[in-house]
């Protein structure tokens, strides 16, 4: 199977720092990534330049779209806008969502900021979120929502605009265990439907369920393994 998305000597380096070195990574689609390592071992950035949120000081990106491979590297900032507006979905524990808007609001602008009409994007993100278990709560501030509850926004948010890879940092990090185990069903369920998801976490019980973990340790990839249950176990 050929990957959605793949990584060769993916690099990053700060003033001082090797943030990450040198990885290669190929992610089928279809599948559930965690990506786990100690604090500072570049988890969170990797994801960043696989999303195309950060450039790479060295190193290739390369996403599969309809429209033909993309170099995710070599766009400018206005170009990978645009990618991660169109094609990527994303869950972060903060930042992406905005308290002062409702939860409709946060869903609807992923597809108005797209061009979709605001009648016809509010009806889609009323269905998403529906389909979340946040009906009743369209026109409650994101502020005034529970942990999990923006949690779920921002999964209706990630898959609104028909995202096909979907990238989660630490999504359950700040929720309960019952409460982070149910966002996880979410994402997972995502995952159930074709979508690929890629997750920083440093939960072993969310890599436990994700059909792959990739392990980093000072910037480079130490460990690859899949869940033996899963398809296509080749790594
Ligand atoms: N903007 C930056 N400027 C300088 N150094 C940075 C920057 N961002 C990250 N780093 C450094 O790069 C390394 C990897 O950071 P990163 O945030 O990717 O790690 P992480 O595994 O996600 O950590 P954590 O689990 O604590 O979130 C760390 O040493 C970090 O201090």
């Amino acid at each position: 199977m050929s990957p959605l998305l793949s990584a060769r000597g993916l690099s990053m380096a700060y003033p001082g720092v090797r943030a990450l070195d040198g990885v290669d990574l190929d992610v089928l689609p279809g599948e559930s990534v965690a990506v786990m390592g100690a604090s500072g071992s570049g988890k969170t950035t990797l994801l960043h330049l696989l999303a195309g949120i950060l450039r790479p000081t060295a190193g290739t990106v390369t996403l599969a779209t309809p429209a033909g491979p993309v170099g995710v590297h070599a766009l400018d900032d206005a170009e990978r806008s645009r990618l991660r507006r169109e094609q990527l979905g994303f869950v972060f524990q903060q930042g992406l969502l905005l308290d002062e808007l409702t939860a409709l609001e946060n869903v609807a602008v992923a597809l108005m900021l797209n061009g979709v009409p605001r009648a016809a994007a509010s009806e889609q993100a009323a269905r998403w979120l529906a389909a979340l278990g946040l009906a009743g709560l369209e026109d409650r501030r994101l502020g005034a929502l529970s942990g999990g509850q923006a949690q779920r926004v921002a999964i209706a948010r990630a898959q609104v605009t028909g995202a096909r890879l979907l990238f989660a940092d630490e999504p359950t990090g700040a929720l309960d265990s019952r409460t982070g185990a149910e966002v996880l069903d979410l994402l997972l369920a995502a995952v159930a439907q074709g979508r690929t998801l890629v997750v920083v976490t440093h939960d072993a019980g969310v890599a436990a369920r994700c059909d792959r973990v990739v392990t980093l340790s000072d910037g480079r990839v130490v460990a690859d393994t899949r869940r033996a249950a899963s398809a296509g176990a080749t790594a």
